[in-house]
């Protein structure tokens, strides 16, 4: 399971991408290297307050407190915590009432191949690894067009309607064949643009184009290729987001989840990702995404060395998004887990968010993002109980029910990889609210009588309400942690 996360992410291949690697080892070298100021605004906790309950838009000083509960003291203050979620809970039930949405999904990652050497991240292992001539022990793995075809058609077949497919920067992945020529005429193609021809690998991962097609079978709704896939899908060429997202599309993509966000400030970004894009890059990717005509979501991943002000600049990056292009569905918001990270075991940061920092971040997203409908509680990073918390703060999605889950899990997650029907039926109805299966653009939504069961999914091209996975009898209460196989992945 672990995939030796410390130290040796990148071997002996010195940062394939140019922009990482040297300089990430030393990353973690002393404690606070970054040092980032402690927030102050000139705004009082009390006004921004009174402006969240009256309505009115958020400036980044208004966010900045009400996430502080105050900057003037260190520390959260459970008084004004509870008045800034109430804030946000009663803004929740005003703007899109009592149902609470799931979605029925499964991830399908292609492939754990990167070098891109995020500080936060143990989902990948190093591309060195996946060579064909390599002996490196890894747990990691690639899944060929074909392989990734037959996951989906089997999830399909079960009921789901939606693929999730994140995945780690192959060497080897291209856009499609005009890019590989592109790619392989470097002088050094491993140092200059990180690509290696697919030969070199144990597996060939295709291009990005073949495993969209593969994906995007029997009508089923494909959510992939996030800000930092497309731009290596556009690495080495002057090509724009648009026209890579309308290829993609064409190929059967439907909408882009915003993962790669991170924390949208380039000073946080320089600490815990210095071979990612930069936020401006970020931005102009979603912005290409809904040139083209598909619905994004939008994250931020937070609780290790930003401040609650770099949280709240964030939120302004995506509002702004979204007065610019509609095409964001909701936010995401995704708690940082620490304990396998190469940021926690270099004594970078000594844990993840707590979980008032969790309930602030989601009742402070529905306040602020005036522009976003649905704001995510998230099972896996949070569990079911205070999952359920989270959506008495403000949010009103409970994410979906995603079959198998790699990242998280890695990182040293606890809440398992799975969640059916007869789960979400009983966790909803028991805080009193009404269980919604919905659609990947929330267009399409189903309300479920809880005494209808068994529960399984109706909304997927190939669904006819037959649970998901081998239900247990709803009603036991006996609901725990994962305990579906998932589909089995494909080893290089
Ligand atoms: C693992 S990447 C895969 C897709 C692609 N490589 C990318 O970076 O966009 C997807 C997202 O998972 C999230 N993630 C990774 N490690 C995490 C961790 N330890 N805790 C919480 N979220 C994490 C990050 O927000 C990251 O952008
Ligand atoms: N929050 C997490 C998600 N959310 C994704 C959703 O399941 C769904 O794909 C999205 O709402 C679009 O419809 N997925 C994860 O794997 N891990 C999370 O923490
Ligand atoms: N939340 C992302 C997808 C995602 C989130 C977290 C993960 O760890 C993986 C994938 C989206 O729905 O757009
Ligand atoms: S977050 Fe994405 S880009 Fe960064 S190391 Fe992990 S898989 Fe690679």
């Amino acid at each position: 399971m672990e995939p030796g996360a410390l130290g040796d992410e990148f071997g002996g291949s010195s940062g394939a991408d140019g922009s990482n690697g040297g300089g990430n080892g030393d990353s973690g070298g002393g404690a606070n290297e970054f040092d980032f100021a402690a927030p102050a605004t000139d705004q009082s906790f009390e006004n921004a307050l009174a402006k969240a309950r009256d309505g009115a838009r958020l400036t980044v000083d208004d966010a900045t407190e009400l996430l502080a509960t105050g900057t003037e003291r260190a520390g959260i203050d459970s008084v004004r915590k509870e008045a800034v979620l109430e804030a946000a809970d009663r803004r929740r039930a005003e703007e899109v009432g009592d149902e609470v949405t799931f979605v029925a999904n499964l991830n399908n990652n292609v492939t754990t191949a990167c070098n891109t050497g995020c500080l936060f991240c143990n989902f990948k292992d190093s591309a060195h690894a996946f060579e064909a001539d390599s002996d490196v022990e890894h747990a990691g793995f690639t899944k060929t067009p074909a392989e990734s075809r037959a996951v989906v058609e089997d999830a399909l077949d079960m009921g789901i309607y939606e693929v999730c497919s994140v995945s780690g920067l192959h060497p080897a992945f291209a856009l499609n064949e005009e890019h590989h020529e592109i790619l392989a005429a470097h002088d050094d193609p491993a140092s200059e643009v990180n690509y290696k021809p697919p030969e070199a690998y144990a597996t060939d991962p295709g291009t990005y184009v073949e495993q969209m097609d593969a994906m995007s079978v029997g009508g089923v709704h494909l959510h992939s290729m996030t800000p930092e896939e497309a731009y290596h899908a556009k690495r080495g060429t002057d090509w724009e987001y648009e026209a890579v997202y309308r290829e993609l599309a064409e190929a059967g993509l439907d909408s882009a989840p915003g993962t790669a966000a991170e924390i949208l400030v380039d000073e946080v970004r320089d600490v815990i990702c210095p071979g990612k894009i930069r936020t401006d890059d970020w931005v102009a990717a979603m912005e290409g995404a809904a040139a083209a005509g598909l619905d994004v979501t939008s994250t931020m991943m937070y609780g290790h060395v930003e401040t609650v002000a770099h949280r709240a600049k964030h939120l302004k990056v995506i509002r702004d998004l979204q007065d610019r292009t509609g095409a964001i569905t909701e936010f995401v918001p995704l708690s940082f887990i620490h304990q396998n990270t190469p940021l926690y075991r270099r004594g970078v940061v000594d844990s993840g968010p707590s979980r008032d920092e969790d309930e602030l971040v989601v009742a402070v997203a529905r306040l602020f993002l005036d522009n976003v409908d649905h704001v995510q509680a998230s099972w896996v990073k949070s569990g079911d109980a205070h999952g359920l918390k989270l959506l008495n703060c403000g949010a009103d999605d409970f994410m979906g029910t995603i079959l198998s889950e790699e990242i998280t899990s890695r990182a040293g997650g606890e809440y398992g990889e799975y969640r059916s029907f007869g789960d979400y039926v009983e966790m909803i109805t028991a805080i009193g609210r009404t269980p919604v299966e919905r659609s990947t653009d929330y267009r399409k939504r189903r309300r479920i009588d809880p005494d209808d069961g068994p529960h399984g999914p109706r909304l997927g091209p190939r669904a006819d309400g037959t649970p998901l996975l081998s239900e247990r009898s709803s009603g036991e209460g006996s609901r725990g942690d994962a305990t579906a196989t998932p589909p089995a992945d494909a080893d290089d």
